[in-house]
């Protein structure tokens, strides 16, 4: 078979059928010739067909097929009466996605009464519609199939009319909006209204509503795109690896590589809020592009390196229990450290009292023998690269890791790279220190080297930038710089197409420092590829056991305190078999959740009492529903087949079709959270959907109706539980299926 070349077809002529609920297919031969798959021939729904009878049609139903044998099965002819008039579609290659729309279409039409296919063939090639996806997005055949109908009467380029139609913010605006203003057509918006006939298979006729048009997806349709579309695609439904694709007309051409530097805590402190909500926000954005198809790379930047770690080396040597350290490392670590700091302050409080009874050389001996001296020479012999000072150091640090790494683990995320400040190369950076001095981005003050803003960026974000030191008197570098020599090796290491930087807003001002030094040394496309992506701070984050230290003792704590709670309902507690193990999700996902709930610039206050609650949106609400949809499966009991032969015309009542219209949202909802970048989007969703869900259970139940209606019920439910199962995971949450 010989590859198909450019070449230009009809698709009409190949695919046509006439419109009324009896559907007559032909197939033209050429088409089949090519490497053009037809299975959904023999997937519809056959009693939605008149049956092939004629001489004209030798429709063979075989199941199962070889592609290269179509012809065989498949043989209908031309005849002149037959082709239709004004739907010729040019198209070239992409033949494959112009069936899947096609086919989509036709299916659905094929299952709704009183449809008028020829309108859904018109639908042309799907290069015309951007980003449409409609074997995975059910929501795409509806919009490919609005710019259909409104790209004639107004004339207006596809393209536009497609990205102008827009998701609603509540079922009753209707399943998609157009702002008309946005076609720049002359006219009024009712006349433009009218010319919106009432024929269309599959949206209801809009009625304006001052500049707006809404449009109301018909149930039977968005039925048919919605719920076997999710079954099939399972824990990929909503994703849409296009998405990170280098060329997307190419996909061999590979994928676009994201760097997410996220977490970041400092070894031997506390992993406090700042840090809880970077690990947050960074494993939700790392899915994030990983279901867009992104190559994504997770590092964890930790605070590894400087006096401090002296301090703590000083501080082993007199307090370090190696049992201690091995058994619990991070707080091990964290009691020497405040220890000794209080030692170092007790020290330069007598010798500040020394200095004041004019005992200078007694004060001057007291700092020459201090600690804090003996800390500032010991990470002097790490810098160094002294190896003794630095196999100190390099436990510590694996320690520290290796049970941040039981940490992450039960919340899902994993890293790809645990670098940290120590990685940054001493020499790398005094080649940025001396490019930047060279370049007269930086200059001399006082010894030290200095980036004064104001002569680089005029006026006010000059001046706002402030004078950062870069490099200190003693020739010792600072985090400042760091920063830049990382992110210039990242440049080299990962050839990134973007990086994102999650780090708490309380930075930044540094962030801007640093993109704005690597743009100022001529690295414009590096800076152009970065991102700083903020969040606000946490309030009170106490728990009964006293201020938290560390993300273990949140989550023990909470996780404690959903213990507890799953007690009180004994029955149900008898039948989970992990108790302890759900528990735990339990209060990981209620304090994720609570972080999650606001805009990440927003701060919140860290609310025990709000974020176990079963009531109101919480995480273990979220949980709680799932848990119910997978009741409510064991309790059906029907098969897979059973459900996947569910006659989904049976789902008419209100509350099945907007479950329906919400849950064909959710491919949108994921495309709209790539620009957002906010977990809420994502959640809001959520809450939104499982507030239909729950008003459902009431009107659609399943035990004790007939098998049929069962049936359907079922996969509607099967669909809510993938949607919610889905959405939970992409925030980083492991939904359970009982509590
Ligand atoms: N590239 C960065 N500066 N990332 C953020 C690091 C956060 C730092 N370790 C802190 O705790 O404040």
């Amino acid at each position: 078979m010989t590859a198909p070349a450019a070449h230009t077809f009809s698709f009409a002529s190949s695919l046509a059928a006439t419109s009324s609920t009896h559907l007559n297919l032909r197939v033209a031969r050429p088409l089949l010739r090519r490497n053009f798959s037809l299975p959904f021939l023999t997937s519809l729904p056959r009693q939605n067909f008149s049956h092939p009878s004629s001489s004209h049609h030798h429709y063979h139903h075989q199941p199962q097929h070889n592609r290269r044998d179509h012809h065989q099965y498949y043989r209908p002819h031309y005849s002149p009466y037959e082709q239709p008039a004004a739907t010729s579609l040019n198209f070239v290659n992409d033949y494959r996605d112009l069936s899947s729309l096609q086919r989509r279409t036709v299916t659905m039409a094929a299952n709704a009464a009183d449809s008028q296919l020829s309108a859904l063939l018109q639908l042309g090639s799907i290069q015309e519609y951007p980003n449409c996806y409609p074997d995975i997005n059910p929501q795409d055949i509806f919009r490919a199939h609005i710019t259909s109908i409104l790209h004639p009467i107004t004339g207006v380029d596809k393209t536009i009319i497609y990205n102008a139609l827009q998701w609603t913010a509540s079922l009753d605006k209707g399943d998609m909006i157009l702002a008309i203003p946005a076609l720049r057509v002359k006219g009024k918006p009712t006349e433009l209204g009218e010319k919106c006939g009432p024929t269309s298979p599959l949206v209801e006729k809009p009625v304006i509503n001052g500049t707006f048009m809404p449009f109301f997806f018909k149930p039977g349709p968005l039925t048919q795109a919605t719920i076997p579309t999710t079954k099939k695609l399972g824990r990929e439904f909503g994703a849409n690896k296009n998405n990170g694709l280098k060329d997307r007309s190419d996909p061999s051409k590979g994928k676009k590589r994201m760097l997410v530097e996220f977490s970041s805590p400092n070894i031997a402190k506390p992993f406090h809020a700042g840090h809880l909500r970077s690990t947050i926000i960074g494993g939700f954005l790392s899915n994030l592009y990983t279901a867009a198809g992104w190559d994504v790379v997770r590092i964890n930047y930790l605070g590894d390196w400087g006096k401090q770690y002296g301090i703590l080396a000083v501080g082993f040597e007199r307090y370090g229990n190696e049992e201690a350290l091995a058994k619990d490392p991070i707080n091990h670590l964290f009691e020497i450290y405040v220890k000794v700091n209080k030692e170092i302050a007790e020290e330069k409080e007598e010798a500040e009292k020394l200095q004041k009874d004019g005992k200078t050389a007694e004060a001057q001996r007291m700092i020459e023998n201090g600690t804090d001296e003996k800390a500032r020479r010991y990470f002097k012999l790490m810098v160094d690269g002294d190896e003794k000072a630095l196999a100190l150091w390099k436990r510590f640090r694996e320690l520290s890791i290796n049970r941040y790494k039981e940490t992450y683990n039960r919340l899902n995320i994993q890293f790809d790279e645990y670098s940290g400040e120590s990685q940054v190369s001493e020499d790398a950076m005094n080649a940025a220190a001396k490019e930047m001095l060279e370049k007269s981005i930086a200059e001399e003050s006082e010894g030290a080297l200095i980036v004064d803003f104001t002569k680089h960026v005029p006026g006010k974000p000059g001046k706002s930038l402030e004078k950062p030191i870069v490099r200190r008197k003693d020739g010792t570098a600072l985090y400042l710089t760091r920063d830049i020599s990382e992110l210039l090796n990242r440049d080299q290491k990962y050839h990134f197409d973007q990086m994102i930087y999650v780090i708490a807003s309380q930075q930044d001002l540094h962030v801007k420092q640093f993109f704005k030094i690597v743009e100022l040394m001529g690295h414009k496309e590096i800076a152009a590829k970065v991102q700083h992506i903020n969040f606000g701070l946490v309030l009170g984050m106490s728990t009964r056991k006293g201020t938290v230290k560390f993300l273990d003792d949140i989550l023990r704590d909470v996780g404690d305190y959903m213990h507890e709670v799953m007690k009180k309902n004994q029955d149900k507690y008898q039948q989970v078999e992990n108790p302890d193990a759900v528990a735990d999700i339990l209060g990981i996902s209620a304090v994720m959740c609570q972080d999650m709930s606001g805009k990440r610039i927003n701060n919140y206050h860290f609310d025990m009492a709000a974020m176990t609650s079963f009531e109101g949106d919480t995480g273990p609400y979220l949980q709680y529903a799932h848990a119910r949809l997978c009741s409510i499966t064991r309790k059906a009991g029907l098969s897979e087949e059973d459900v996947a032969a569910a006659d989904l015309s049976l789902l008419t009542e209100t509350h099945a079709v907007n479950l329906v219209r919400v849950l064909s949202q959710w491919p949108d909802v994921v495309q709209n959270t790539l620009r957002t970048l906010e977990p809420t989007t994502v959640l809001t969703y959520l809450f939104k959907m499982t507030h239909v869900l729950s008003s459902s259970y009431e009107v659609l139940r399943i035990v004790g109706q007939e098998p049929e209606l069962m049936k359907a019920r079922m996969a509607l439910y099967d669909t809510a539980r993938i949607v919610l199962s889905n959405g939970m995971r992409l925030l980083g949450l492991t939904p359970v299926d009982r509590m």
